[in-house]
C-alpha cells in the first residue's frame, strides 16, 4: 500500500514531514512531491499551495505519478456550525464546490451538468476515524464540508453556504481533492481542524491558531495512518 498524505500549506504538512525517515525529494510540475516511509509503509507527502486548481493538480499527480492507493487529507478549516470550537477536528462525510454557480441555468449551486453537489468520502476511512478518536479520547465531528477559491470572513458568506450547502466547516481544498479521488477510483480522507469561525476576526485567529490547529489534525492523521 502506497498513502499519499495531503495538505495545502507548508505548516499543515510540516507535523508529518519531521516524522518520515528515507525522504526522497521529488521536483515535479513546480512543486515538491516527499516520498519517504513512516515506520515501514511507504507515502508520499506534498502541500499543493493554496486553493482548487493547485490542490486538484497535487491529488491527480499523487496518484497518476506516484500510484498512490489511498489519499489523506490533514489541514485547518473555518467553522460554519456553531458548535465547533478552535482545535476540534471535522471529518469529511461529503463535500461541495460553494463557489460552481451556473445558477443561471436552473442548476443547484455546486452542480454542473455530469457533475454532482457532493461527493462522498470513502466509508471505510471515516469508520476508522470513529475508532481512532474513541482510543484517543478525542472528539471528531463527521460533517459536510464546502470548499471555496476564497478565505471566507464574513457571517454573510458564512450564512450563504451554511443554508446552500448545510456545511459544517469550509476550506479552499477538499472537494477539488475529492472529484480528483471520485473521478480515479482512489478512496479518500479529508480531515480539518478548526483554526476560526469563518466571520470578521477570522484572518486574525487563524493567523494565531493555523499551526496548533495544523498540528492537531496532522497527530490524528499519523494515529489513521498507524492503524491502516
Ligand atoms: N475562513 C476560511 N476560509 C477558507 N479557508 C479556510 C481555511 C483552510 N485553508 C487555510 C488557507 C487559507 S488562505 C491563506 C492563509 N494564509 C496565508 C495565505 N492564504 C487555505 O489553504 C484554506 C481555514 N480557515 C478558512
Amino acid at each position: 500500500m502506497k498513502i499519499a498524505i495531503m495538505g495545502a500549506m507548508p505548516e499543515e504538512v510540516a507535523p508529518i514531514l519531521e516524522r518520515l525517515d528515507d525522504v526522497e525529494e521529488v521536483n515535479y510540475a513546480k512543486n515538491r512531491y516527499y516520498k519517504a516511509k513512516y515506520k515501514d509503509i511507504d507515502v508520499v507527502v506534498a502541500y499543493s499551495k493554496i486553493g482548487k486548481v493547485f490542490s486538484t493538480l497535487t491529488a491527480a499527480t499523487m496518484l497518476q505519478m506516484f500510484a498512490c492507493d489511498v489519499l489523506l487529507f490533514t489541514g485547518v478549516a473555518g467553522a460554519v456550525n456553531p458548535e465547533l470550537k478552535i482545535g476540534d477536528l471535522v471529518v469529511a462525510n461529503k463535500l461541495a464546490q460553494h463557489d460552481l454557480d451556473i445558477t443561471i441555468f436552473g442548476h443547484p449551486h455546486g452542480y454542473v451538468p455530469e457533475g454532482s453537489v457532493y461527493i462522498e468520502a470513502d466509508k471505510d476511512l471515516i469508520a476508522l476515524s470513529k475508532i481512532v478518536a474513541s482510543e484517543m479520547g478525542v472528539n471528531v465531528k463527521e460533517g459536510i464540508i464546502a470548499t471555496g477559491d476564497q478565505f471566507i470572513a464574513s457571517e454573510e458568506r458564512k450564512n450563504f453556504i451554511a443554508e446552500t450547502f448545510k456545511a459544517d466547516a469550509l476550506e479552499m481544498e477538499g472537494a477539488s481533492v475529492a472529484v480528483v479521488c471520485d473521478a480515479l477510483g482512489v478512496p479518500f480522507f479529508i480531515l480539518r481542524s478548526i483554526s476560526d469561525s469563518a466571520d470578521m476576526d477570522a484572518g486574525f485567529n487563524f493567523e494565531e491558531f493555523v499551526e496548533s490547529s495544523a498540528k492537531v489534525s496532522a497527530e490524528f492523521l499519523m494515529k489513521m495512518v498507524d492503524r491502516l
